[in-house]
């Protein structure tokens, strides 16, 4: 990593930015969390280095922790989305239905096509589900005595809201164990749904809730709609082996490698 500082920092020198504080800055390029404009098209890494507010170690960490938290979890959250759509295929073919309706043939995806997608998220949702994508759910200390659900937790104990469990329940799930991405659905095809209970959308929640919530979540939700819509205008998605397992580690991987076939759309 110094190494790949001192090469940055390098190239900002060679590129006629100034040093201050320890840090490469221009008067140019503002840091992205101004609203001045880049002029210099260089990764959020560059930038942050550029900030005379921001120190180098603050530079590190903040790139290290998107890297570490954002790739595996999304990686795994692609291959159980596929895995889903291949070992389904009358829900993947709702979602080619969809994609076939709302995205002309041959033009690039907008945010106005996903808006309008609610198939697919909520194939993605149930994919979360059936699969929930982090060790086992969400964990908190509070720092006063509080009340839940008439349960009092006295401060400083550590408590967990184990989602992958709630997640298969089968008093707000029923058939848990099927992929049944209707269960999401709140448009005119909400009547598809198996059942809903109020407490259902808390209960599964794959990026978590409230002020410590994934900050990832917008961005690893599109990367995963882009690529399957991408794979599914191409191909078709097969599966002819046994059940995958997961193993939380602490991001949820299947357990083997995934042999989903795919079958070009155009034989
Ligand atoms: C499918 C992909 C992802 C899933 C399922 C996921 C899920 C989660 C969950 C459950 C948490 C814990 C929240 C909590 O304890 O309440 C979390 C935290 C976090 N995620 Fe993600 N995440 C994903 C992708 C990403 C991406 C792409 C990034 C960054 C680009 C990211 C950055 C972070 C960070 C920095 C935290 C810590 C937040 C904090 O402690 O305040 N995640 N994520």
């Amino acid at each position: 990593m110094n190494e790949y500082v001192e090469k940055v920092q390098r190239r900002n020198r060679k590129t006629g930015q100034t040093v201050s504080n320890g840090v490469i800055f221009s008067g140019k390029t503002t840091c992205p969390f101004n609203t001045g404009i880049l002029e210099e098209s260089n990764s959020l890494f560059e930038i942050l280095l550029r900030d005379s507010r921001v120190s180098q170690d603050l530079a590190v960490n903040l790139v290290m922790a998107l890297l570490r938290t954002g790739i595996d979890s999304t990686g795994n959250a692609l291959a159980f989305f596929l895995y889903n759509l291949a070992n389904n295929p009358d829900k993947q073919q709702a979602v080619v239905d969809e994609i076939d309706d709302v995205i002309p043939t041959g033009t690039a995806v907008t945010p106005e096509h996903l808006q309008r997608m609610s198939y697919l998220k909520a194939a993605l949702r149930e994919s979360f589900r059936l699969h929930y994508p982090v060790f086992g759910g969400s964990g908190r200390v509070m720092p006063d005595d509080t009340v839940f659900s008439n349960y009092n937790v006295p401060k400083r104990v550590f408590i967990f809201a184990n989602m992958a469990a709630m997640s298969r329940m089968e008093e707000y799930f029923p058939k848990p164990e099927e992929y049944h991405p209707e269960r999401w659905l709140r448009d005119e095809r909400a009547h598809l749904r198996t059942s809903w209970s109020h407490e259902s959308g808390f209960l599964s929640l794959g990026f978590s809730h409230g002020l410590r919530a994934c900050p990832g979540r917008r961005f690893a939700e599109q990367g995963l709609y882009l690529a399957v819509i991408s794979i599914l205008r191409k191909y078709r998605l097969e599966y002819h082996d046994d059940e995958i397992g997961m193993i939380h580690m602490p991001f949820t991987t299947p357990d083997r490698p995934l042999n989903i076939k795919f079958v070009s759309r155009n034989q």
